[in-house]
């Protein structure tokens, strides 16, 4: 996120002369309840190498017409501010760049549509961002490539601990709330898996074909096993409250329960009904945020320096409603109503998901 912000304000200011650039603090409540804070290449020296997002951000207080009012009120559709950028694009003279997941790209979506309501002078430009992978329609959302390498490391400490201990099952819960992206890349890449449990899959502990009989058979066979489960799998499986099946985050998504915390005790409750006197052990590691707080691998950081320039360019070509991101490694400038609407999960009935099932033999729990 760091990186992108950066190169957004080297790519106005190194080439098209921009002077005026502000940063919103602390997602899009920041439009009305912060200053905005002026910009310059100078002060963002070393963003690129830092994780999180020197911004800020927050989840919920979208209040369209209050965001609207600031943009307004702000001047980002003032001409005084872009004496160079006027020649250049005569139509569209302020630009507002929303940076976040699907959630975010919902939200500047209507932003775009009140700004083209009230006829203002303002280019708006979603970029995509989420280690969830889940914006649909570019090949993948900056940020994953770093969250997978990240994933691998613990899912390499799961497999140690696993490995040194008898009958013993390294557990690893990742990120994704509606996909499994990371998991499904990370169980790809780290060869250390024995099952890959994702949102996309429905799957089931007890009976023929079950997660239990599996990990029977593993255990048997290797005397250790690694589970890799993804937040958001397994989420109808926990008993919960009625107040737990109403909660919602700040921003309306549902909160889900511990998958991670419920699957290790679950393993216990099986293992100690089923082999009461045998020893046995779960390495639960849950790195969900660790995953996300680092700063970008260089891939990352390649893609997000790609992904800033071509929004500039875009807008100051006069474009404005459109999301910048590659389609089959090409840059192009989608509609933000299509990213919007768009979702992007694991299909488990392509080749991909057929590749994890090759290299962890798990069962397909009765779905092909
Ligand atoms: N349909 C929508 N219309 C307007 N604003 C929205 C909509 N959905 C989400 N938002 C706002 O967008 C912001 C980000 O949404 P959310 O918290 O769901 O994260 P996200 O962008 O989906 O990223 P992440 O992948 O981290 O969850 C929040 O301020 C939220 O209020
Ligand atoms: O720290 P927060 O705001 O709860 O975000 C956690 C959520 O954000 C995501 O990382 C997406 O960015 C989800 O995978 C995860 O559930």
């Amino acid at each position: 996120m760091n990186t992108v912000i950066k190169e957004l304000v080297v790519g106005l200011w190194e080439l098209y002369g921009v002077r005026q650039i502000y940063g919103i603090q602390a997602g899009y409540r920041g439009f009305y309840s912060r200053e905005p804070v002026q910009l310059s290449p100078k002060m963002m020296h070393g963003w690129h190498k830092r994780g999180g997002t020197v911004l800020e951000t927050s989840r919920g207080g979208f209040d369209l017409n209050k965001i609207v009012d600031a943009i307004q009120h702000h001047g980002f559709n003032q001409e005084s501010w872009y004496p160079l950028v006027l020649e250049l694009c005569s139509e569209i003279l302020g630009q507002v760049y929303i940076i976040g997941g699907d959630g975010t790209m919902r939200g500047a979506l209507e932003i775009f549509n009140e700004i083209q309501q009230r006829k203002l002078h303002v280019g708006v430009v979603g970029i995509p961002k989420t280690v969830d992978n889940d914006v649909g329609i570019i090949d993948r959302s900056f940020g994953l490539q770093t969250a997978v390498e990240m994933a691998q490391q613990a899912i390499s400490a799961a497999h140690v601990e696993a490995e040194s201990a008898v009958n013993a099952i390294g557990l690893v819960k990742l990120m994704g709330r509606s996909t499994g992206q990371i998991a499904f890349h990370a169980t790809l890449s780290s060869r250390d898996v024995d099952c890959c449990l994702i949102p996309e899959t429905e799957f089931y502990l007890e009976g023929k074909g079950g997660l239990f009989e599996f990990l029977e058979d593993r255990l048997k066979e290797n005397g250790h096993a690694v589970v890799v489960v993804t937040e958001g799998a397994g989420q109808d499986m926990i008993p919960r409250t009625d107040a737990q099946k109403e909660e919602r985050d700040e921003s309306g998504n549902s909160v889900f329960l511990d998958v991670g915390s419920w699957m290790k005790s679950e393993l216990k409750k099986w293992w100690d009904r089923d082999h009461p006197d045998e020893l046995f052990t779960v390495k639960y590691i849950d790195p969900t945020h660790m995953i996300r707080a680092v700063p970008a691998n260089a891939t990352d950081n390649l893609y997000c320096t790609l992904l800033a320039h071509s929004s500039v360019h875009g807008v100051m070509a006069g474009y404005t409603g459109f999301v910048c991101g590659p389609i089959n490694g090409n840059y192009a400038y989608i509609p933000l109503e299509e990213v919007a609407q768009a979702k992007h999960e694991v299909n488990t009935r392509d080749h991909k998901w057929t590749w994890v099932r090759s290299v962890t033999n798990q069962p397909d729990f009765g779905k092909s």
